[in-house]
């Protein structure tokens, strides 16, 4: 891959892209014809109900289960052509439900972001223990490194995967749903982390979340996905175009297009 990144600085991009799952008798179709791009320095976050596809785009964008039609390019190389290594020193993926060992330290768990650089049996040099430390001290968990993973709370562990994904050091991190589990403040705190950690090293982000108001707020685009429709736009674009008009039931769930928030429809009986 390119150690430069191309000149329109696109990391990612898709046409014509179908998601989806092959079974032994049918193909089952999530979302088709696809077309988006992420440029470098992006906050991005996938939107859409419960099962509508989010976890499926980030496999297939991260190369964990073929497209069913269409092509995705990292980096202006087709995804499908890159070696895993390759693949793996230029995105990362965080999943939330994802096995881990919590007997690890906080220092192992990030080390492991190191794999795509370090020999077959793992040694770190000095270069990988540094970007480890660099990675913890950004997520403000230094004090932490010696602790075991089992001993965080769930907030402080969402931290730690985050380092892992930096200590990588990528160009491209993907996450799923990086903010389940937390609270108000640390939802709005790992987001906050997400948008700092996107301005000052220029890596791009893309999240999957529920957090609609906050990703309305904070993100550079949104991807919603919404009855197998893929739209891609700046919060602005997508409000006017009316895409998140139809997201939820109406008598449930409005968009109030002045505080530019989803807000709880109460009935006034
Ligand atoms: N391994 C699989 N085989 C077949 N269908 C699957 C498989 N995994 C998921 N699906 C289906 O694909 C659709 C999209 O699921 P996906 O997990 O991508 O949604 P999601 O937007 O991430 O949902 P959530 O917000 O609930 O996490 C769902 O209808 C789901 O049932």
């Amino acid at each position: 891959m390119s150690s430069e990144l191309n000149r329109d600085n696109i990391l990612l991009s898709t046409s014509s892209l179908s998601i989806g799952y092959r079974q032994k008798k049918e193909v089952v179709s999530v979302a088709e014809a696809i077309d988006f791009e992420i440029k470098a320095g992006e906050l991005v976050a996938l939107i859409g109900i419960n099962g509508s596809g989010k976890s499926t785009l980030l496999k297939t964008l991260s190369g964990q289960i073929p497209a069913l039609a269409g092509q995705v390019k990292i980096d202006n190389h087709l995804l499908s052509e890159l070696a895993l290594k390759d693949l793996g020193s230029f995105l990362s993926l965080v999943l939330t439900h994802e096995h881990v060992s919590k007997q690890l330290t906080v220092m192992e768990l990030v080390a492991l972001g190191r794999h795509p650089y370090t020999n077959w049996l793992g040694h770190l040099s000095q270069k990988d223990v540094d970007k480890v430390l660099q990675a913890l001290s950004q997520v403000d968990l230094l004090p932490k490194k010696d602790n075991l993973c089992a001993s965080l709370s769930d907030g402080q562990f969402q931290k730690v995967l985050i380092a892992r994904a930096l200590a990588q050091d990528t160009a491209l991190i993907l996450m799923d749903e990086p903010t389940t589990h937390l609270d108000m403040f640390h939802k709005a705190y790992v987001l906050k982390l997400l948008k700092s950690i996107v301005k000052n090293s220029h890596k791009s982000v893309l999240f999957a979340s529920h957090e609609i108001n906050l990703a309305l707020q904070l993100c550079d685009r949104i991807i919603l996905i919404d009855k197998q429709q893929v739209s891609c736009g700046s919060p602005s674009e997508l409000i006017q175009n009316g895409a998140f008009n139809s997201l939820f039931p109406k008598d449930f769930i409005v968009f109030d297009e002045q505080s530019r928030t989803f807000k709880m429809k109460i009935s006034e009986d």
